[in-house]
């Protein structure tokens, strides 16, 4: 079904650029067109890389102080516009405009935390082994960024690569996902009304990414590339980086653990399990996706949270009251639908109502599954819906060695009474974030990434400047 059907240009270079061919921006709610972006190639790739490089030899000489004001702005101007922003993230994304506001709010912070950090890039002096020698470091932008980007997050994904990016004196070319093309070239409109220099920031929409990251992969004035998305595609574009050795940050997927120790506070458990597990209908890298329960308390744990998810509304995002919207498309409802079928060929219980699809748009419901192992789908591959499965164990060795078999290493959970416990837990899960009685782990000040296959380097806080900028060591005879 087509309405309000608008063409949305891209953005390179500080002009908007129509072609003939585009493509079509899909309301997973609602099945409905709710514009087209232009199907970019091979061509405006390479417009986009030149751009870039153009536009670093002037923006890596600005002032760390003039970068932070155009940052403050691009801020400002966000933060204007954050309801026209999260609306049209609800309406090509799905998720509930309430978690599109609170995502355009983490977003923003991303912008906020950077304008002030980009004046914090401090060098180092070091003594040196003889008097007429100094040592000096300082930090340099390492140059041109391609920005690769999912859907799940059309916002934060974006300001979490760029914002720091622009801070440290880098340019970048972004892709966003398909998907949702049109929060991010939003975003390129706020930031050119911010006064940010054409060629700063350069938006390249497409439905064949493979076409438009190789041109970058190949170009050697590209020095980094920073991607969010699947684990395939990670590898993808890092052996792809090795031709020219480009910088490589990468976050990828995870398969959290959510653990429920025998002491744990049951009800804050089960707030937080909601929390983590339901947060944009289960499509986060950070969701939980094996809930362990200690076998003691499984059975008032159970019956708390499948009480819990009962009350849980599913619809159109831009419903009130919604509290989970559609999975993104049709692939994503089968994908769930294929563990589901999997864990109950093999024993699994479902609890309640099981997840049907609704008339229109890629809906589920929330699904509990009790008698859960290790050998089921749901435990061993990222699930990315509303899928629950809960299983019990019986010690903290046991929790923690469950835990941690998986290549995957990006947020584990504990729920604990006990401070030894959480010290346990979180000194041995083999994770880049633990939530220790916390389910929201994620702030702009904080370094986010994964240990093993869920990725490389860390986004937010200093960490995630660093990821931008070249260290050079200056020795000098004087
Ligand atoms: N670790 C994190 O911070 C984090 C955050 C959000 C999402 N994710 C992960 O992202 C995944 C979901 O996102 P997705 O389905 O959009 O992932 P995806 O890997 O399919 O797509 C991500 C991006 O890569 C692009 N892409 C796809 N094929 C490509 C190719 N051959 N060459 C270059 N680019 C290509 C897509 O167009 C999109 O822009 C999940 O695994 C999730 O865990 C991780
Ligand atoms: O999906 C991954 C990003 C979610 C987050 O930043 O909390």
């Amino acid at each position: 079904m087509k309405s309000q059907e608008l063409t949305y240009p891209m953005y390179i270079n500080g002009k908007q650029i129509m072609l003939d061919d585009s493509f079509e921006v899909e309301n997973p709610a609602t099945n409905e067109v709710i514009g087209r972006v232009p199907n970019g190639t091979a061509t405006e790739a390479r417009r986009a890389a030149d751009a870039a490089h153009e536009a670093f030899k002037t923006w890596s000489k600005t002032s760390a102080y003039e970068r932070a004001a155009l940052l403050e702005s691009w801020h400002r101007v966000i933060d204007e516009r954050l309801e026209e922003l999260a609306v049209i993230m609800v309406k090509e994304q799905g998720k509930p405009l309430a978690e599109a506001r609170g995502e355009m709010q983490y977003a923003n912070s991303f912008v906020k935390w950077y304008a002030e950090e980009a004046k914090r890039i401090y060098g180092e002096s070091i003594p040196a082994s003889v008097a007429s020698k100094r040592i000096m470091v300082q930090k340099q932008p390492v140059g041109v960024v391609a920005a690769i980007t999912p859907w799940n997050f059309p916002a934060a994904m974006i300001t979490r690569k760029v914002a720091p990016a622009l801070a440290a004196g880098c340019t970048v070319v972004i892709k966003p996902a398909e998907q949702t093309p049109l929060t991010a070239l939003l975003l390129a409109e706020c930031a050119e009304a911010a006064g940010i220099p054409a060629g700063v920031i350069n938006v390249v929409t497409t439905q064949n990414p493979a076409e438009v990251s190789d041109v970058w992969m190949e170009d050697s004035r590209v020095k980094k590339v920073t991607f969010t998305g699947s684990t395939p595609i990670g590898k993808y574009l890092m052996r792809k980086a090795a031709d020219t050795v480009k910088k490589v940050s990468l976050e990828l997927g995870g398969l959290a653990p959510f653990i429920i120790a025998e002491d744990a506070d049951i009800e804050a458990a089960v707030k937080g399990v909601i929390v983590s597990k339901f947060r944009n209908a289960g499509q986060t890298c950070i969701c939980a996706n094996r809930i362990f329960v200690h076998e003691s308390i499984k059975k008032t744990f159970l019956q708390a949270f499948q009480q819990a998810v009962e009350s849980l509304k599913v619809g159109n995002g831009l419903e009130d009251g919604t509290e989970i919207g559609p999975l993104i498309d049709k692939a994503a409802v089968k994908k769930v639908q294929a563990q589901l079928q999997d864990a109950v060929s093999k024993g699994a219980v479902i609890h309640g109502e099981s997840g049907q699809n609704m008339e229109k748009g890629y809906f589920m419901k929330p699904v509990v599954l009790s008698g859960v192992t290790d050998e089921m789908l749901c435990m061993k591959e990222e699930t990315f819906g509303p899928l629950a499965p809960v299983t019990a164990f019986n010690t903290d060795e046991e929790a923690i060695e469950r835990a941690n078999d998986t290549p995957f290493g990006l947020a584990a959970y504990v729920y604990t009474s006990s401070l030894k416990k959480a010290v346990t837990y979180s000194e041995n899960l083999d994770y880049g974030i633990v939530g220790v009685n916390d389910s929201a782990p994620s702030v702009a000040q904080a370094p986010f990434g994964g240990m093993k296959e869920s990725g490389l380097g860390r986004e937010g806080g200093h960490f995630g400047l660093e990821e931008f900028l070249e260290v050079k060591y200056i020795s000098l005879q004087v």
